[in-house]
């Protein structure tokens, strides 16, 4: 398709630079807006994208268009939305006196609300809800390392053909979807690890590999189900097993459970959830847009939710002082106690 194309990434952090370093690294016009911090990286750096799969490519960093000045916004034909949620009405007004007409924004984040958020300071604007199925490391040094599966999902929308070219050609085709709300319920249920994650303080595979931990996450997502079944919310299937067999999967023993969930487990030994990131640079985490979300819609559908409920109140309390050194027996015993506490 027509390499006149331009887009934008806002919010050039580890998705926005995995996901247009790797639109550029193809041929694709990208023009990058982050902070300062990820600005001077890339500018010194270039970009370098790598998978699992043993992917390596380069943006040199003369070719890359990254700057802290949302100038680009005025050219770009499709932009794409990386930033955490709590940033996204933000970057919806900063989006909204500058893109060009017939411009299309896309939310490329966790969550359900993004794009809805973005819609409501876009009046008339065509604003499409995307989803990242894949985990993805900022390496430092411009490199950012894509650790485990999955496609890009982004909802069926006219708009968004004349950039699925470019897409497909960087290696990551869009797969489109008539019902986004069911896509992005079911990869809520695969975050409710992330608060996990976050407290395990150990990279992912790790965390997974050990029964305690999968354990608290089980108990996360019986609760999400509970609620969405009570609710009339029926998950996609993005894994092999359909959601509500997953709590079972992970609950068995690790020795069963390596064997069966190897695709779980094939994850890049480094790679951490996003919540770990935030915890770890001292930012305010997603725990509000996604155990939260558990909590919200089982108050609306009188559905208890004490283990999500604890997990937002852990992480907030993570988030504002000295990490806790959990194992995952401490932190199984204290969800299993507050869902206890509730019954
Ligand atoms: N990392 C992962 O593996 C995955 C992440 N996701 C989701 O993708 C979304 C993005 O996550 P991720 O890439 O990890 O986040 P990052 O924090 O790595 O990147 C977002 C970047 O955007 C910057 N930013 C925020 N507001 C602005 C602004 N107004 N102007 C310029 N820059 C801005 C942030 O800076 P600052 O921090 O200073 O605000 C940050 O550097 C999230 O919703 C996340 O849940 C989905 C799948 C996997
Ligand atoms: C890919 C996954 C599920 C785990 O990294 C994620 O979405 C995140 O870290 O936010």
């Amino acid at each position: 398709m027509a390499s006149s194309q331009e887009f934008c990434v806002f919010g050039a952090g580890s998705i926005g630079c995995y996901v247009g370093g790797r639109l550029a690294a193809s041929g694709a016009t990208v023009r990058f807006i982050g902070r300062e911090r990820v600005v001077q990286e890339v500018r010194a750096n270039g970009l370098r994208l790598m998978d699992w799969r043993g992917a390596d490519l380069r943006v040199p960093a003369a070719q890359v268009h990254i700057d802290t000045a949302p100038d680009a916004l005025s050219t770009a034909d499709l932009v794409l939305v990386t930033v955490k949620s709590s940033a996204t009405e933000d970057a919806g007004r900063t989006l909204a006196s500058r893109l060009k007409p017939g411009a299309v924004v896309i939310s490329f984040q966790n969550g359900l609300h993004n794009a809805q958020v973005l819609r409501d300071v876009l009046p008339g604007r065509t604003v499409l809800t995307g989803m990242v199925p894949f985990n993805v490391a900022a390496q430092g040094q411009g490199t950012f390392f894509a650790g485990s599966e999955g496609t890009l999902e982004a909802e069926q929308h006219a708009g968004l053909a004349p950039f699925l070219d470019a897409f497909a050609r960087a290696g990551l085709a869009v797969k489109q979807h008539a019902d986004m709300v069911a896509v992005q319920w079911a990869k809520l249920l695969l975050n409710l690890n992330n608060a996990v994650n976050a407290l395990a303080n150990l990279p992912l595979k790790q965390e997974l590999s050990q029964r305690a931990w999968r354990r608290c996450v089980s108990l996360a997502q019986r609760e999400g189900l509970a609620v969405l079944a009570a609710a009339g919310v029926k998950p996609a299937k993005l894994t092999p097993l359909p959601p509500h067999w997953i709590p079972g999967l992970l609950e068995l023993p690790d020795g069963v459970f390596a064997v069966l969930a190897q695709k779980m487990l094939a994850i890049d030994a480094r790679a951490r959830s996003s919540m770990w990131d935030d915890l770890h640079a001292g930012r305010t985490t997603e725990v509000d847009y996604l155990n939260g979300e558990i909590v919200r819609l089982g108050q609306k559908v009188r559905v208890p939710t004490p283990v999500n409920a604890r997990l937002v109140a852990l992480i907030r309390e993570a988030e504002a002082g000295p990490r806790r050194d959990w194992t995952g027996e401490a932190l199984l015993a204290d969800l299993t106690q507050a869902a206890q506490a509730r019954a």
